[in-house]
């Protein structure tokens, strides 16, 4: 049996004088993806933070591929790739720039012939490899910065909203893309309002209330995965 990826217990977080996450718990397997919802201002963001160690925890523990971060947050933070919701590039430099210089500041060079391996495994067209980002389009932004997950090779990937915006076509590619790196191992927790497409996607989907998991649904292992009615039912009441 592998050990989890992830294990949060009892997270505490506070922002100003307010108690945005109280008590919240969330383990996650290798391979799994954990769709986290909420309401505006639900903490889910925070969440996020908390475990990128951009935030302080008042309370609770946090392990991530097996390395805790009371004992060593710097080497917490190499298992965990981002995505915000708004992958920030340098634009004066092509996509194969951004990626060799993001991989050397991570201490992680690769070569030219494994960042190439990268973008096709995200999809990213040949004839944009070398091209300047400043006129990419999210979509495009996104498989640069996923590709550099890759690339990373870390453990676990955190992911901020990631489809929106993103027309119907490129979200759907999107999920797909996460089930391919999930099949990888990589375990992939992803903050979004996007609910029929957590449903198609995620293994496991958390209702953020009051700080904490409230509510939490586990694929079926056959259609339908999710009961959508009792998942939009449970959102309502959580408003
Ligand atoms: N910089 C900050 N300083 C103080 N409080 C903050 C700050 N940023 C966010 N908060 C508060 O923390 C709470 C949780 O915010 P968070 O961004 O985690 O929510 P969220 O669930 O991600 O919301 P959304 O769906 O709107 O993105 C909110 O009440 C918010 O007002």
């Amino acid at each position: 049996m592998s050990k989890p990826t992830l294990c949060i217990a009892d997270l505490v977080v506070e922002r100003g004088d307010k108690r945005v996450v109280d008590g919240l718990s969330l383990s996650l397997m290798p391979g799994e993806i954990y769709a986290l919802l909420g309401g505006n201002g639900a903490g889910k963001s925070t969440t996020l933070f908390a475990i990128l160690g951009f935030l302080k925890r008042q309370a609770g523990s946090l392990m991530v591929a097996g390395i805790d971060a009371s004992a060593d947050p710097d080497a917490v933070r190499t298992q965990v790739a981002y995505l915000p919701e708004n992958v920030a590039l340098y634009d004066h430099l092509t996509a194969r720039e951004n990626v060799d210089y993001f991989l050397k500041i991570a201490g992680r060079p690769r070569s030219r012939a494994d960042v190439e391996a990268g973008f096709e495994g995200v999809g990213l067209a040949a004839s944009a490899w070398d091209e300047r980002t400043t006129r990419f389009s999210k979509g495009m932004r996104q498989k640069t910065a996923i590709a550099l997950a890759l690339l990373r090779e870390t453990p676990l990937l955190l992911l901020d909203e990631p489809t929106s915006g993103l027309d119907p076509a490129a979200a759907s590619d999107f999920h797909r893309l996460l089930e391919a790196l999930a099949k990888r191992d990589v375990a992939i927790l992803m903050v979004t309002h996007d609910l029929l497409g957590a449903a198609d996607t995620a293994d496991r989907i958390g209702l953020i209330q009051a700080g904490r998991i409230a509510r939490e649904w586990t694929a079926a292992p056959t259609e339908p995965r999710f009961d959508l009615n009792a998942l939009h039912s449970g959102f309502a009441s959580a408003r």
